[in-house]
């Protein structure tokens, strides 16, 4: 009978979660991320449930166990501020000193009267000291309890200067100086080693410069009901399995069913089509086509699995079941213009990359279904980030009508309606040429399979970051990476969970 009860809870959370919010079907909900005013807005509304001054015990609870699990007794000074961050700083002193620490409080801002956080000041009976930079200096252990995610202004001059003296910094919700939603630093910001957040993380933790400075990040339960996000348009999510879901092989497949990917093959750069190619094949696309714009030779002897057309692109497109295509690797601009514009009025579900981006012309990429470049063709194209790289890349989308792939260490992946996805599942091995020329073949692999633009492409950033994750200290080529997608594939239906 509980169970019974249990299900269809279940099934009704879920069901309004899809149905209301702008949001994936089967949506893992730990995988979203709220803005540092959404975080306001979940506060309030846990608030009628769970007094503040319990959630602050909580958040402070929290901390205090991933210390203890971590660290040895040592000295430790916390630094709180006036707010419900340092409301949290209180209480991990209170709750250390419990555990027999040496513990001692410096007090930035004093809490405003009557608020939550003074009276987690008030619980605090131990030593509170006046020369923070002394003490600072001395501290094994410093926790950055000043400012929470919310922060609205540059750090004060002399907190920064504090913050700087501190050797190993443990941070409560993010690190102060971070701006909780877009990654960016303000004036400065600590590097901890350990960062405790409550409840979701916020996309501040993904982006960089932020990510950097987070240390080991952990996202703590405080007793916040999973329902309240239900109330917020959510527009963040971490890419990981979970958020998308890639299709199996069923019974009824046959090739052009399981999926046909068509590359643009350029005259004079060939490998950049081939490793497209190659990618697309290992990913277990259907069938892939290459048709070459010069001499069809070099891509003829490269692969038996692969077609080469014979027939101009004219002829070419009249093939319905040939949906997707992508144009831009290794095309010079005149190959584009030869070709993009064909495929657009075709209504084929376009991939641009890299040839597309050599000019500012932002109206050629309109009709695109998903263009990715790298932070260097997307000043290119669409000028100078002014506010921050996300807002840019959500312009761009909208301008274009296309998902938005801005590549790089903390990839991002933006939909025209305005939903992002931050992938921190890469790394550094990944920076070899012709390492997005791989990343294309997986997207459209993914995309002529029947997913859709915005999940086809965060399914293939994670995978692409898998495949060199699965290089296993080794210094991948193009060609290494594109050989374990496969293996890549078949890891992406494990759902990973963040660790908590
Ligand atoms: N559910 C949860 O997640 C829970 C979260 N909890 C905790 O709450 C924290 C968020 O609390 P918060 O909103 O009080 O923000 P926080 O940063 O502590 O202080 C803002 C204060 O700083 C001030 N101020 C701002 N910028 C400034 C500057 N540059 N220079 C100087 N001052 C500046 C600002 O002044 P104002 O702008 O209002 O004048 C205001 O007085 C969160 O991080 C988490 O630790 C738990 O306790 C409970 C459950
Ligand atoms: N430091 C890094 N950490 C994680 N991923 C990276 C890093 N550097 C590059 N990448 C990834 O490698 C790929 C490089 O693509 P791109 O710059 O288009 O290279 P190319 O044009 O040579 O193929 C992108 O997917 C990018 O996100
Ligand atoms: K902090």
């Amino acid at each position: 009978m509980c169970r019974v009860l249990f299900l269809f809870l279940q099934c009704s959370i879920n069901f309004m979660f899809y149905k209301g919010h702008n949001i994936v079907k089967n949506q893992n909900t730990d995988l979203v991320l709220l803005t540092p005013l959404q975080m306001q807005i979940v506060d309030k509304a846990a608030a009628k449930t769970i007094p503040v001054k319990q959630l602050m015990e909580n958040a402070g609870w929290a901390v205090t166990q991933e210390i203890l699990k971590r660290y040895k007794p040592c000295s430790v000074l916390i630094l709180c501020g006036p707010g419900n961050n340092g409301g949290d700083g209180y209480v991990v002193a209170r709750l250390l000193a419990k555990a027999g620490w040496p513990v001692c409080v410096g007090a930035i801002g004093k809490p405003k009267a009557g608020s939550d956080a003074e009276y987690a000041a008030r619980q605090w009976c131990g030593k509170t000291v006046e020369n923070l930079e002394a003490y600072v200096e001395k501290a094994s252990l410093v926790v950055d309890a000043i400012f929470g995610a919310g922060l609205t202004s540059n750090l004060d001059c002399r907190i920064a200067d504090l913050l700087r003296k501190a050797k190993r910094v443990i941070a409560v919700d993010i690190p102060s100086g971070i701006d909780g939603e877009t990654g960016q630093i303000k004036g400065y910001a600590p590097y901890a080693e350990l960062t405790v957040s409550f409840f979701r993380a916020k996309p501040g933790h993904y982006l960089l410069p932020g990510r950097e400075h987070m240390g080991v990040l952990v996202i703590k339960d405080i007793s916040i009901l999973t329902n309240t996000i239900f109330t917020i348009d959510i527009k963040y999510w971490l890419n990981e399995p979970g958020l998308w879901e890639i299709p199996r092989a069923e019974i009824e497949d046959y090739k052009y069913r399981r999926g046909a990917v068509s590359i643009i093959g350029g005259s004079q750069m060939t490998g950049a089509a081939r490793l497209s190619a190659h990618a697309a094949l290992n990913m277990g696309a259907g069938l892939v086509h290459i048709l070459p714009l010069g001499n069809n030779e070099i891509y003829s002897n490269f692969s038996a699995c692969l077609i080469v057309d014979n027939d101009p692109l004219e002829d070419v497109i009249q093939d319905k079941r040939r949906k997707v295509w992508v144009c831009g690797p290794g095309l010079s601009i005149k190959e584009v213009r030869r070709t993009l514009p064909i495929l657009i009025a075709a209504g084929k579900k376009v991939i641009a990359d890299a040839g597309v981006f050599q000019t500012d012309q932002i109206d050629m990429l309109k009709g695109t279904s998903i263009i990715t470049p790298h932070m260097g063709e997307f000043k290119r194209v669409f000028g100078e980030i002014i506010e921050d790289k996300v807002s840019a890349a959500r312009q761009a989308a909208v301008k274009t009508g296309a998902v938005v792939v801005l590549k790089g260490a903390d990839t991002l992946i933006v939909a025209p309606d305005g939903r992002v996805a931050i992938n921190q599942h890469a790394s550094a091995r990944l920076a070899t040429a012709g390492s997005g020329d791989t990343l294309t073949g997986i997207i459209a692999t993914l995309l002529a399979s029947g997913m859709p633009e915005w999940e086809s492409a965060c399914a293939a950033v994670w995978m692409h970051g898998e495949a060199g994750y699965l290089c296993d200290h080794s210094w991948p080529n193009a060609e290494m990476l594109a050989n374990n997608l496969g293996k890549a594939r078949d890891n992406a239906k494990i759902i990973k969970k963040i660790d908590n």
